[in-house]
This record gives C-alpha cells, structure tokens and sequence, in this order.
C-alpha cells in the first residue's frame, strides 16, 4: 500500500506525496534539476550531498536503471523528488527499475509531488532547507540547523590515492567527489590517472611527478576550502591545470577572486553557454549553486572566456600568462550533451606541449 510522505520547506510550505524508495526523514538543501533524461547519472553525482534533488521532468525511471551510467558508486544526495516515479522502465539495457534501485541503495524518495509548483516557488524565492517526513507530527520549527563537521567533499572524496595505468600524460585528479566520466574522459585521452584526496599537499601531489592536475567537481560551498587555497594556487602556478565546476570555483578563490550562491543554482543538461572568443554557442551539462563573481577577476590574472546566456554568469576562465583554466560546466558531460567535450582533448594537447616544452 503507498504510504503518504511530505517535503516540509523552511518558510513553512508543505508537498504531500508518496514514500518511494528507502523511505527515511531526511535533511537537505531542496534544489532543482531540469534534465529530461540521466536520473541514473544525477542520483550517482556526488556533487549532490546533503541536497534534495527535485526532478523537474514529470516521468522519471522509464528506462530504467543500467549497469553503465553510474556516476559514482555512492549515493550522496539527502533524497530525491519525483512527479511520476516509473516502476515498469522499458530499455534493451535496463538491469533494475528505479524505485527498486532506491530501495536496494537506501535513497529516500516522495513521487506524485507536484514539482511544478515546488520548482515555480524555489525559482522565486531561492533553494531552501527542507525536510523529507514520514508524518506531519514535526513542524517545520524543528528544523535542525544545518550542522558541519568539516567539508561537505569530506564526506564524497577518496580516502586514499589510486592509479589508473595509462600509457599518455599522467594527470593527477584532486578529488572533491569526481564523477567516474571525468576520468573515463582522461584515459580515453590515453592518460594515466592518479585519483588524490582533497586535503593532499603540494609535496604528496609534487612526489607523483604529474604532468598535468585536474581539480574535480565537488558538493558544498567552496568556500568551506579556504584553507586549501595555497596548495590549489601553487599547483596551478606548477603544473597546467583545468577546474571543474568546484575545481573552476576554487582556482579563482585561490587566486583572489569571489564566489556567491545564485538565488536558485543551474542543474540541468539545458544550459547555454557562450565562448566569448569565437561567440559559439554550446548547450551543456551543470549542476552548481555557486559562481565566480565576475568583477571579482579584475584582482586576479584571469580572464572571462565563457558566460551564461540566460544569466551571464561566469562559465570559463583562463589565466593570463600560465595553461590554467576552469569551467563551471561539464565538459565530460553525464548526464547532458558533449558539445563541450573537446575541453577535455585541449586540456591534454596542452598538458602535453608544456611536457615537451620542458623536456
Ligand atoms: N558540481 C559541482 O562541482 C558543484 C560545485 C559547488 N558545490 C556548487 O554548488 O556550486
């Protein structure tokens, strides 16, 4: 029998629905996301941790759920939100139906929600705290306060380095809670991948002779990292650098700049962006909360090579005189369009002149 769930909001709005999944009351930031496809990879991105992920799309789970299109093996997000939750996916490839999936891997879910409405009031008023409960005996007044033991990447990134072989350029990913297509990206490149630990220092990563260090999407506000901006400065004024999302933000805190939440974040595969260069158009895959403050740049040796089209936010940056650079979208793309993947190719075209250049 389906059992009655509710979203309770931090201004006191309450969505009723049904428990799916791994019914648990749950904490979290309440965020939206408007792709149409890739639940599998969204529900695996660990850049969602501690975050209520509403699914904007009315159907999700029609496909399924495959053995393939895992993010990661984790499940870090608080909990998801569905208008319709399928539980009879039709695909050549699906292995598991989602709310099976949900169950096995302990995701609370509510379906039958009316997400339009919940996504018309954060896009409004921003994300908010929200809670995921079984009865409505708690008010939203209980809130818990948001409570930190250090990092939200503490809790998403590897513990330990771990190599990847590969007979091309060696490129060290500093881990903020990486996506798995990231590094597919890298060794389809041939590259050899070394996977580190967000809190390694210059020395650790300087001992693994990299020829170029990626530094990875990641959950949380950046600004949690503070402490590690040297190391992240350091390495990009040492080795040539490409950040993704988190890894773009924390390259221009490092240097100087300032990030701020948006009033309610880009999670899509919808977003256009503008390279300011050639004045193409690509459509690309994003998930954050937080941008680089544009004027912010000024003070630092960076310049603006990307920009949203629907809000001109900062999408790339480039360093003046080193091969550093960021982008707040996903080239690697998972769930979203590859337009972009190319970054990823250039990246280590670049990685490699600069080992020949210094041979
Ligand atoms: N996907 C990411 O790397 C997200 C970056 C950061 N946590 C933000 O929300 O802005």
């Amino acid at each position: 029998m389906e059992e009655k769930g509710y979203l309770l909001l931090e201004n006191g709005v309450v969505f009723e629905g049904v428990q799916v999944g791994d019914f648990k009351d749950k904490d979290g930031e309440v965020v939206f996301n408007t792709s149409m496809t890739g639940y599998q990879e969204i529900l695996t991105d660990p850049s969602y941790a501690d975050q209520v992920i509403v699914f904007c799309y009315p159907l999700i789970g029609n496909y399924g759920i495959n053995d393939i299109d895992g993010e990661s093996n984790m499940h870090a997000l608080s909990g998801a939100v569905f208008g319709e939750a399928c539980d009879l996916p039709s695909h050549y490839q699906s292995q598991n139906s989602l709310v099976s999936y949900m169950k096995k891997h302990h995701i609370s879910g509510l379906a039958g929600v009316d997400t339009r409405a919940l996504v018309k009031l954060i896009r409004k008023e921003g994300t908010m705290r929200g809670r995921m409960v079984a009865s409505l005996q708690k008010k939203a007044s209980d809130y818990m306060p948001d409570q930190k033991n250090g990092p939200t990447v503490e809790k998403v990134s590897v513990k330990k380095a771990i190599h990847y072989e590969g007979s091309g350029p060696h490129i060290v990913v500093v881990d903020y809670g990486y996506k798995k297509s990231i590094r597919t990206s890298l060794q389809q490149e041939g590259c050899k991948v070394t996977v580190v630990p967000y809190s390694f220092t210059f020395e650790q990563i300087a001992s693994l002779k990299p020829d170029g260090v990626l530094f990875s999407n990641g959950p949380g506000n950046p600004e949690e990292l503070a402490s590690f901006y040297p190391v992240i400065k350091q390495l990009t004024e040492t080795y040539p650098s490409l950040g993704i999302c988190l890894g773009h933000q924390l390259i221009a805190l490092a240097h100087g700049a300032t990030t701020t939440k948006l009033l309610y974040g880009h999670r899509g595969g919808n977003h256009p962006v503008k390279d300011l260069v050639t004045n193409k158009i690509y459509m690309t895959s994003q998930n954050h909360g937080y941008e680089v403050m544009h004027h912010s740049l000024i003070r630092t040796p960076f310049m603006v090579t990307h920009e949203n089209v629907n809000d001109r936010t900062v999408e790339g940056i480039i360093h003046t005189s080193l091969p550093v650079c960021g982008v707040q979208f996903h080239p690697e793309a998972h769930a979203g369009p590859s337009d972009t993947s190319f970054m990823i190719e250039s990246f280590i075209s670049t990685v490699k002149e600069n080992a020949y250049a210094s041979s």
